[in-house]
């Protein structure tokens, strides 16, 4: 017995190699706990569906985002677009049932992609645009009984359908312009924000903060914002009548006040000759009281295919000598000097991206040169040159070519040095820019007021510093233990 005590306090080690081990494996529970409890969690994906109904035609967007994040800085995505078949909802109106028809094979696709067990909680909207908007001033019954048609297709479908509406100009405009920011990460940085250009079928907003705006002039073009901690003050204008169709259907208007039966159209290409009914031309309320009296059933459109005579006519649709602010656009409508980066898509990126005009560091003088050229081709070559592109779009390129530079230089005052600050954009980051994603973000409370609290130290850091604590921790019990029985045997030894 005392043989055995003896030992022990000779030689201390057994005792130390049982503390370190003890140590080692507290240290390694320790952090595993940490790095366990830590963890992001296993990337699990909620999902958001927009229906975009647009004047032209509608599209259903899918967004997603991880499911730890929501109600928070979560990067939301677009994970898939279907291009509904046929024309806008709004072409329904004689038969609204094929309205709510026309979107079942895109919501089947969205019933595959989104996760079975997701489909209850993720929200479906629809909103709906110009189409809608003049549908609605024109006949109000036929408006609702699209809608109804398109609800009851909806309701059959297993998603969290929030409803069916018609946005406003403005918001049109502010949710195209949140989408631009959020996408390209201004909002959460506080960064200076890009200007939003949307140029649709039917109508066309310009949306940006400038800082000579504070919404007491013209209170009516202002939406503010609290977006991360961060106070905008908005200013945005939609034009209805104003999207790329109806602007060439007020085109059309204004020829043939002057000529009822031909009409020699210097916007289209030399050789083009198409019969246009005068009730398809006149059945929007952008022209319906422009008729001229006693017209035929149809007109010959025509082409010349000369530049500067089209940019003659198209400036005849704008009104830019009438104003009662300190600064217009046109039509009498206030527009702040223009300032910052602008982003401009839909038919902006849609007709610069054929034209191969999507460069802005290309001179404006160079830019008309090039549409003037084009709008010279003869019709037939031009069909010849491009034989996968639709008729319907090749034959108007000049004039929505003529028309976006007449409205972004002559409209919104874009200068030779402004013009440059702007980028032709399609997707930021693999999403569409438009206003569908913003609309989402906006409903589903997606971007706070506030700048969401972050943690002191991110992930990797917490980890890096509760091992290291609990190393230098455990150094300090070895270098405390070791100095205590290095004492220990170095005793006068009991014999
Ligand atoms: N590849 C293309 N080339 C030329 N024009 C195009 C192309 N694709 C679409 N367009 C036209 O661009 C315009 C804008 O399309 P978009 O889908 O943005 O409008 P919309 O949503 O139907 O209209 P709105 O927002 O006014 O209701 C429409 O006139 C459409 O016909």
């Amino acid at each position: 017995m005392s043989a055995q005590r003896e030992m022990k306090e000779k030689n201390p080690w057994p005792v130390t190699i049982i503390i370190i081990v003890i140590g080692v494996i507290v240290i390694v529970a320790l952090v595993t706990v940490a790095v366990l409890q830590n963890m992001p969690l296993s990337q699990k994906y909620k999902y958001g569906i927009v229906l975009d109904a647009g004047s032209s035609h509608t599209a259903l967007y899918i967004y997603e985002w991880p499911a730890e994040k929501d109600n928070n800085t979560g990067r939301v995505q677009q994970t898939h677009v279907c291009k509904v078949q046929g024309p806008g909802i709004s072409s329904y109106a004689s038969e609204p049932w094929k309205a709510g028809e026309s979107l079942m094979a895109c919501m089947q696709e969205a019933q595959q992609r989104v996760p079975g067990k997701r489909h209850l909680e993720t929200p479906l909207y629809l909103g709906a645009t110009a189409g809608m908007r003049l549908l609605n001033m024109e006949n109000s019954s036929a408006s609702d009984a699209v809608f109804r048609a398109v609800e009851r297709s909806l309701h059959t479908f297993p998603f969290n359908f929030q409803g069916a509406r018609i946005l406003s100009g403005q918001e049109e405009g502010a949710f195209g312009w949140v989408t631009v920011n959020y996408l390209a990460d201004r909002l959460e940085q506080g960064l200076e924000t890009t200007g939003a250009l949307d140029l649709g079928g039917a109508s066309t907003q310009i949306s940006f903060v400038s800082s000579n705006y504070d919404g007491s002039e013209s209170p009516s073009n202002s939406v503010t914002f609290r977006l991360y901690g961060n106070n905008y003050n908005l200013y945005t204008n939609s034009f209805l009548c104003y999207g790329k169709d109806q602007a060439m259907k007020l085109l059309l208007a204004q020829q043939t006040l002057l000529a009822p039966k031909t009409i020699v159209d210097p916007c289209f290409h030399p050789g083009y000759s198409e019969a246009v009914s005068y009730s398809g031309l006149y059945d929007s309320p952008c022209v319906s009281n422009r008729k001229p009296q006693g017209a035929p059933e149809a007109f010959n459109h025509t082409g010349s295919g000369n530049f500067l005579q089209c940019q003659d006519v198209v400036k005849s649709i704008f009104n830019f000598t009438y104003c009662k602010y300190s600064h217009c656009s046109f039509n009498g409508v206030f527009q702040p000097l223009l300032q910052g980066h602008f982003g401009a898509f839909s038919a902006y990126y849609f007709v610069m991206d054929f034209l191969n005009l999507t460069d802005t560091s290309i001179p404006l003088t160079k830019v008309k040169e090039v549409i003037s050229s084009y709008c010279a081709t003869p019709w037939d070559e031009v069909k010849r040159q491009h034989p996968g592109v639709k008729v319907k779009y090749l034959a108007e390129y000049c004039f929505a070519g003529a028309y976006i530079l007449t409205l972004l230089t002559e409209g919104y005052n874009f200068t030779s040095d402004s013009y440059t600050q702007i980028e032709f954009i399609k997707k930021i980051k693999g999403s569409d820019a438009g206003w569908t994603l913003g609309y989402m973000l906006n409903l589903t409370n997606m971007i706070p007021a506030e700048a969401p609290d972050s943690p002191p130290l991110p992930y990797a850091g917490y980890v890096s510093f509760v091992t290291v604590m609990a190393v230098l921790l455990f150094v300090l019990v070895i270098v405390s233990t070791r100095r205590f029985w290095l004492r220990c045997s170095k005793r006068p030894q009991i014999v």
